[in-house]
């Protein structure tokens, strides 16, 4: 051993730790329970890790007895010591562990956090962890033997700046024959949980199903199991109730909401292996992390293996829960995952289950299936790119807000379809507002043409595969040729209409905004698009879509290549420019303008704001001047 390996230290908490510390520390929470159930299952994953890792080792099992969570309290002094005979650690381990925060995004959360009441919600979605026993303790002392490892270390911190790291004593080091000690010295208004009682209705209410054996060392008295101890996904459906249901959801996934949705099953047959998942009701923080990663649970015949297997795709890492084998080989290595064939099949059946739950669910409990698709829905979206099988089904699962209402199925759209409609019609946008007012709805409103109006950034990904939905081509408003010929107005519309009609030489005044514009556009048009605005932009038939072309453009990966401008020959300001009393320069002007309005209403600047406010004053004036 060095110097450093043998001395004792003190070291400071990272810069997030200790702020998070300090929240804890001063803020009120009213669900301090929750400290127990985040030390239950870290201590539950320490024997998770060693159960793992003593197959390929099985001497580390050697020292330490039988896999248990030992709850002691003990007033005078107050204390409260939470043990398991884990996979420990080691010195370093302690160091990183207990004194920084790994996880992405620690910062926004720590912010959110202080901003926040419901901050027992927020700690359960991103798990501060350890962490919360701050909130009922004053000085926490961790000993840790790594297991098989000779050397023990004790770690200790009353919270502030920083803890200390240091030699266990002799008479800790013999106690700690293998995994952790956790000794709480209790806040005076934290002596509560020194009563029995109290510890056996948190860890029934949180940490029944624990598959370890938690023990309640009482002061008196012999010690007791206080949970059941089995693998609830392995018991029948016809034994469980909801309510235990929604405990092993709550525990398995470190969650405070209830499942939105519930999928248990036992798949026989070529394989057979036992599914528990859940849909959360609420969104977690992290869901757009770039990982994608999900989080359900592998075990092999109840042997945790890992959380890193990617049981289903990325579009439903929402999902949380177990899948346990029967038949994978125990010592799968976790490199192994990916390639193994029998996972690879578990990964399709069950997500193929999965997709047809959701279904029936819609169908049976359409509010409890809203609450996954608010949450959830940009992330099933991305299945509509990623996952071609299933394309179909996904799309009739979706749920959007559409000119007509909010929630509308495709199902419900293909029913609403006006007479010669044949194209489901959608616009993408930043903004729902934004969209409404856009003009190139004007003339399918006029007929009472629903459209889709998409809002989340997944949906320029998308929609831009050329997509169908029971034989029907999805359209977008904002891109090539509309045609709405075959579709009457409404009443109130074509009255509209007639008395507006204003006679212009489609050519000429083409020919004259060509003229001026040149190379900004890649063509000029006459719109079936608009009704009351003057002119929009859209994109060429073959390319991609508006929306995406600025998405790309954003992230310099297109060559953002031109718009059309399409102008509504009905429009006074289109038919000045077909008037040859116009002079050639207040064309150029209106031409531009024509171009910029455009630009203004899809949420752009026009390329040179300074030239557009003068020529937009010069037009005025001229306005101004010709009426004074
Ligand atoms: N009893 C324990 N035995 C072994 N390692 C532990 C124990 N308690 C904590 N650790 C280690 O400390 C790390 C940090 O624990 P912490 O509770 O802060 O977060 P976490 O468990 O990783 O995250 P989450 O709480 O979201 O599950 C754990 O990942 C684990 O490696």
């Amino acid at each position: 051993m060095t110097m450093t390996d043998t001395a004792s230290e003190t070291k400071p908490f990272q810069a997030e730790v200790a702020e998070l510390l300090n929240l804890m520390v001063h803020s009120v929470y009213s669900e301090t329970d929750i400290f127990l159930r985040e030390l239950i299952s870290n201590a539950s994953d320490a024997l998770d890790k060693l159960r793992y890792e003593s197959i390929a080792k099985p001497e580390l099992m050697e020292k330490g007895g039988e896999p248990k969570i030992r709850i002691i309290p003990k007033k005078a002094p107050d204390t409260l010591t939470i043990v398991d005979n884990g996979i420990g650690m080691d010195r370093q381990e302690l160091i990183d562990n207990l004194g920084t925060i790994a996880k992405s995004g620690t910062k926004s959360f720590i912010s959110k956090l202080a901003e926040t009441k419901d901050s027992a919600g927020l700690i359960g979605q991103f798990g501060v962890g350890f962490y919360a026993a701050f909130m009922v303790a004053d000085k926490i002392t961790v000993t840790s033997r790594r297991a098989g490892s000779d050397d023990v270390w004790t770690w200790t911190s009353a919270g502030g700046a920083g803890f200390e790291i240091a030699p266990a004593s002799e008479e800790a080091a013999a106690r700690v024959e293998r995994g952790t000690e956790i000794v709480l010295h209790l806040k005076p208004d934290a002596s509560k949980y020194l009563e029995d009682w109290q510890i056996e209705r948190i860890v029934t209410e949180y940490s029944d199903n624990i598959q370890f054996p938690i023990l309640l060392m009482p002061e008196e008295g012999e010690p007791r199991q206080i949970n059941s101890a089995s693998a609830l996904w392995q018991r029948s459906k016809s034994e469980l109730s909801e309510d235990d249901y929604k405990q092993a959801y709550k525990q398995i996934a470190g969650a405070f909401d209830d499942p939105a949705m519930t999928l248990h099953y036992r798949a026989e047959g070529r394989q057979s292996y036992a599914v528990l998942l859940f849909a959360p009701s609420t969104k977690p923080f992290d869901l757009f992390e770039p990982e994608r990663k999900g989080k359900i649970k592998l075990y092999v015949r109840r042997v945790f293996i890992t959380s890193e297997a990617e049981l289903l795709p990325p579009y439903l890492r929402f999902l949380r829960g177990v899948i346990d084998s029967e038949d994978l080989p125990l010592n799968l290595s976790r490199e192994m995952l990916q390639k193994n064939p029998q996972l690879a099949q578990i990964r399709t059946a069950v997500t193929g289950k999965v997709i047809s739950e959701l279904e029936s669910l819609a169908d049976k409990k359409p509010e409890d299936f809203t609450k996954i698709w608010d949450a959830f829905g940009p992330v099933l979206k991305e299945g509509l790119y990623e996952d071609f099988e299933r394309r179909e089904k996904l799309l009739s699962l979706a749920r959007f807000t559409t000119t007509a209402g909010e929630k509308r199925s495709l199902k419900q759209y293909v029913e609403a379809m006006k007479e010669n409609q044949t194209e489901i019609y959608y616009l993408v946008g930043d903004s729902l507002e934004r969209l409404k007012s856009n003009p190139k709805l004007e003339s399918a409103t006029a007929r009472g043409i629903e459209v889709l109006l998409l809002t989340d950034p997944v949906d320029a990904f998308w929609t831009s595969g050329q997509l169908d939905f029971g034989g029907k081509p999805l359209k977008s408003l904002s891109q090539g040729d509309v045609n709405f010929d075959l579709i009457p107005k409404l009443e109130q519309d074509q009255d509209k209409d007639n008395k507006d009609e204003a006679k212009v030489d489609e050519a000429t005044v083409i020919a004259v905004i060509k003229d001026a514009l040149g190379e900004r556009v890649s063509d000029v048009k006459a719109s079936q698009r608009l009704t009351s605005s003057a002119s929009c932009l859209v994109a060429g038939g073959m390319g991609p879509d508006r929306e995406l072309e600025k998405l790309l453009a954003r992230a310099n990966k297109g060559a953002g290549s031109k718009p059309i401008l399409e102008i509504n020959l009905q429009h006074p300001l289109v038919a000045a420019l077909g008037d040859t009393k116009t002079d050639k320069a207040e064309a150029a002007d209106l031409a531009f303008l024509l171009l910029e309005q455009a630009q203004i209403l899809d949420g752009e600047l026009p390329e040179d704001p300074a030239a557009f406010a003068s020529r937009l004053n010069r037009l005025v004036l001229r306005g101004v001047v010709a009426h004074g």
